[in-house]
Formats: structure tokens, sequence, C-alpha cells
């Protein structure tokens, strides 16, 4: 087991892992992992290099040598800034696709677990508690309903000067659900030791603040 504390969230597509995870990982000084961000960084990099997302083996071997660079919220691939590139809607997809692949999941395994660095690692995705980092103390399953997620989403690509349309947004992201939950590899699942967050009434502060008492009482068992 690793002794490098690692807080887990996972849960689906515009629940608030993202921003959640790193307000909790400024407040504990940890670093942080979006994996998400590396399977947009896959989909991208198989588009740019004209590999088919669902080209097994071809986006396994993309998703080895991706030549990252992760700078705060800077994102380089390949020297170029892509921090803005892969968080397209239609990268989304993509990655959701590419993320059903096992070569392709096998490929970032340790990619990922490379981020777990003293003093910790706050780590959001959708399988983060599941296969990555199976032995994290605290895991947590954020979630709310699909109603809520699509708005916030749809205010998120507003708010980012993007054209948006609800119900377009709605549609994609239960089709990503859908494909996210239902994959033979490392599907998303609230698992059984994880505790659950449901934050359709609640706001980032208190979201925030739950997961910091939840760590607070892990590290107040001596078993931790
Ligand atoms: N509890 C919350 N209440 C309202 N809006 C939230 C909440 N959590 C996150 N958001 C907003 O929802 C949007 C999606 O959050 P994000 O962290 O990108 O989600 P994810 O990483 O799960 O896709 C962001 O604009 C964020 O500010
Ligand atoms: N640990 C992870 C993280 C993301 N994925 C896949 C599934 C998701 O639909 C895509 C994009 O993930 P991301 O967290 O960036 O997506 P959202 O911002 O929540 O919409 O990647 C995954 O399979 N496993």
């Amino acid at each position: 087991m690793s002794l490098i504390p690692v807080i887990a969230i996972d849960g689906p597509s515009a629940s608030g892992k993202g921003t959640v995870a790193q307000r909790v990982a400024d407040a504990l000084g940890f670093h942080y992992l979006d994996s998400g961000a590396i399977y947009r960084l896959t989909a991208l990099a198989a588009q740019q290099q004209g590999v088919g997302w669902q080209d097994e083996a071809g986006v396994a071997a993309v998703a080895a040598g991706l030549d990252v660079v992760f700078d705060g919220a800077l994102i380089l691939l390949g020297g170029m800034d892509v921090s803005e590139a892969i968080r397209s809607e239609q990268i989304g997809v993509g990655a959701s696709v590419v993320a059903a692949l096992p070569a392709v999941r096998a490929a970032l395994l340790a990619r990922q677990q490379a981020f777990a660095q003293l003093p910790g690692l706050v780590a959001d995705g959708r399988d983060m508690g599941a296969v990555v980092f199976p032995h994290a103390p605290l895991k947590v399953f954020l979630t709310a309903t699909a109603e809520a997620r699509a708005e916030r989403r749809y205010k998120q690509l507003l708010g980012r000067g993007e054209a948006a349309d609800l119900a377009a947004i709605t549609a994609d992201l239960q089709a990503r659900d859908e494909r996210d939950r239902n994959r033979a590899v490392a599907p998303l699942q609230q698992l059984p030791d994880a505790e659950l967050l449901e934050t359709t009434q609640l706001g980032i502060e208190e979201a925030v603040a739950q997961v910091l008492a939840w760590w607070q009482s892990r590290i107040n068992q001596p078993s931790a």
C-alpha cells in the first residue's frame, strides 16, 4: 500500500468533481490529478494524428506516447497549449469513446499513478477509487441529477463564451453517462467503501467542506 495520502473523487460528467477536487487540494496543499484531462488529451492527440477513436491499438499507442506537460492550469501537448481545446464537448465525447478501450486504460494507468506525490493527492475521474488508487483512505462518489448537471455544463460553456444548446448538452451528457457506466472495463460506479456526496441542492463551498470533514475524520483515525 502506498504511503502517499490520496483522496479519490469519482462521479458522472459535470457533477462538479474537478471544481471540488481542485479546491480540496488547494485547502490541504495536496497535488491534483484531473484524470479526465488525460483521456481528453488522448482523444485530441489521436484526432491530430488521424487515428480513429475506435482504433484500440492505434489509440493505445497514441496514449503511451503522449507528450504532455501539466503546469498549473496550463496543459501542453507536444509543446502546444491545448488547455482550452481539450474542454470542448466534441473532445469530451471522444474521451469517453477512447476511455472504453481496455488497452488505452492500461496505457494510461502508470501515468496517473505517478501523480501520487507527497504531501498527498486529490484525484478526480471515474475509476480513481476502483482502479487507479484502490487503497485511497477516502473515496467520494460525487453526483447530482442529470438535469442539474446539464444545467451546470450549459452555464459553464456560456461562461466561456461558447455557443451552447441545453437540449444538445443534455442528450450528450446522457449518452456519455450511459457509455461510462456500462463499459466492460473500469465502469463508473459507486463503490461500497465510497462516501456519497449528492450535490443537486448543495453549493460548491458546502461540498468542499464535507470532503474536508471526511478527510479530518480519516486522519484522526489511527488506522487510516
Ligand atoms: N455544487 C455545485 N453547485 C453548483 N454548481 C456547481 C457545483 N459544483 C460544480 N459546479 C459548477 O458546475 C460546472 C461543472 O463542474 P466541473 O467541476 O467542471 O465538473 P466535472 O469535473 O464533474 O465535469 C462548473 O461550472 C462548476 O462551477
Ligand atoms: N478516470 C477517468 C476519467 C475520465 N474518463 C473518461 C470518461 C469521461 O466521459 C471522459 C472525460 O472525462 P472528464 O472527467 O473530463 O469529463 P467531464 O468534465 O466530467 O464531463 O473521460 C474515464 O473513463 N476515466
